[in-house]
């Protein structure tokens, strides 16, 4: 049977842990603290270690380098608190395997158990896991159930050939989502070509699909590749595909429907093979209702749909995004910041975020550069993060109908007085306001 140590010093709940573990046929110890570990160390050989990052005699990421020096090839697996997430996520530079956030469930425990072990047998030598594909490192996976399910049909569609249709609010990562796809498919060595379907004004749009030949109309000075046979062989991706004229629907239609295309002006066909994925931030659906969007085309290209969930609907993800795009901010601005204050963290997670992980990244590059100590302060970040804060926080006790009086004063001074600002802090209208500064004889 294997053997797991269980390093936690919370003694109800590890032992919850070692009973819940123990019941899948393992052999579970349990310490307490690191030097009870130590003697444990001598005495046995563990398959996996779990630790705790936070131990009554020192920290799970030391202990982790210790194991790491000694015990070669046992995998560690981190447990942390939400806040922690980003600790951990170093921490998984360094060597642990895999890090799991408390409050966890128990099917979570057992797979991450499975994937210790089952690494462990196939492996000469410790990898450096890691949250992002190997295939591309600019995709971040996330931990939350919702991004759990958006990376399970990806892995599940791209072996396919089926047309897949990105949907998703703006900057919530429909692009990165349609590169990882290529880059998971049979077509990963080919191109992958993107068109942003927005920008290509409807004259011009057939040869901009199809090419031309030197001459066809005015303005073709030399003969020009078409983005479907650049992308011959790989994955054509057109992002808002919603913005395609009619008559270029049916030109697409007709091209996917064929798989041949013919540049403008040319009399040869060239035989095309692409796999199409394509991305909205509009409701395709209602296009097809009102009649702007071919119902055809519409099921052509969505054999397989997929919604990239809002970054407000992946809070568990958020810092750990917030930590990626903070190691990008430091290599592009050649930058050492460590990380981020509590506060920030907090107006991280209450913050709407309608730019999603666009409006994250450009926060934090934003920050990064404003900030020369080792954590961005709250002070670097737009005022109009701390603004939807203030706003929850008063108008949230305000309707509580408590302490009235003193939220309206509070609001009067973080506004300046300005009462239009402060009727807005505090959700009300500017009449209402008005009204109840004359109530309160303020
Ligand atoms: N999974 C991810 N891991 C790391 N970075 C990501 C991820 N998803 C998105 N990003 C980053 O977030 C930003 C927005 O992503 P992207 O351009 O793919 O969004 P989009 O939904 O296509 O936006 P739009 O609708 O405006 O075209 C980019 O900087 C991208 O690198």
């Amino acid at each position: 049977m294997k053997q797991i140590l269980l390093i936690e010093d919370d003694v109800t709940f590890s032992n919850m842990l070692k009973k819940f573990i123990e019941r899948h046929q393992y052999i579970v110890d349990v310490s307490y603290n690191i030097s009870g570990a130590n003697n444990l160390f001598k005495k046995n050989k563990y398959d996996l270690i779990f630790t705790d990052l936070r131990l009554p005699d020192g920290d799970g990421i030391s202990l982790l380098k210790q194991i790491k020096q000694e015990q070669f090839l046992t995998p560690v697996v981190l447990m942390t608190s939400y806040a922690e997430v980003s600790t951990a996520v170093q921490a998984m530079k360094q060597g642990a395997f895999d890090y799991i956030s408390k409050p966890f469930n128990p099917n979570e425990v057992l797979e991450v158990i499975n994937n210790a072990l089952e690494n462990k047998n196939h492996e000469t030598k410790p990898q450096a896991p890691t949250k992002t594909t190997k295939e591309n490192n600019d995709f971040v996976t996330g931990i939350s159930a919702a991004s759990k399910t958006l990376t399970e049909y990806i892995h599940l569609v791209a072996p396919t050939n089926m047309s897949v249709l990105i949907t998703g609010e703006s900057g919530t990562g429909k692009e990165v989502v349609a590169k990882n796809i290529h880059l998971q498919s049979l077509r990963k060595d080919k191109p992958f070509v993107a068109v942003d379907c927005g920008a290509i004004p409807k004259e011009i749009a057939s040869s901009e699909f199809f090419g031309h030949k030197k001459g066809s109309f005015t303005g073709a000075v030399q003969d020009k590749i078409g983005h479907f046979e650049s992308a011959n062989g790989g994955t054509l991706f057109l992002d808002e595909v919603g913005n395609l004229s009619y008559e270029n629907q049916i030109q697409l239609l007709r091209a996917l429907q064929e798989r041949k295309i013919k540049p403008i002006g040319s009399s040869t066909e060239i035989n095309v093979d692409i796999r199409l994925v394509t991305a909205t931030n509009e409701n395709l659906l209602e296009g097809v209702e009102k009649g702007t969007f071919r119902e055809d085309l519409y099921h052509r290209l969505n054999e397989f749909s997929i919604e990239v969930p809002r970054l407000k609907d992946r809070n568990d993800d958020l810092v750990l995004y917030a930590d990626f795009f903070l190691n990008k901010a430091n290599k592009q601005l050649n930058k050492n910041v460590v990380g981020f204050s509590k506060e920030v963290l907090t107006l991280f997670q209450n913050y709407d975020w309608p730019g999603n992980l666009r409006e994250l990244s450009n926060v934090i590059k934003r920050a990064t550069l404003l900030t020369y100590g080792e954590l961005i302060k709250a002070t670097s970040l737009p005022n109009k993060l701390s603004e939807t804060n203030n706003s929850k926080n008063l108008s949230e006790n305000f309707s509580t109908q408590e302490n009235e009086k003193e939220l309206i004063i509070s609001a009067l001074r973080k506004t300046d007085n300005n009462k239009t600002h402060a009727a807005k802090l505090l959700n009300i209208t500017r009449k209402t306001l008005y009204n109840k500064m004359k109530y309160y004889n303020l």
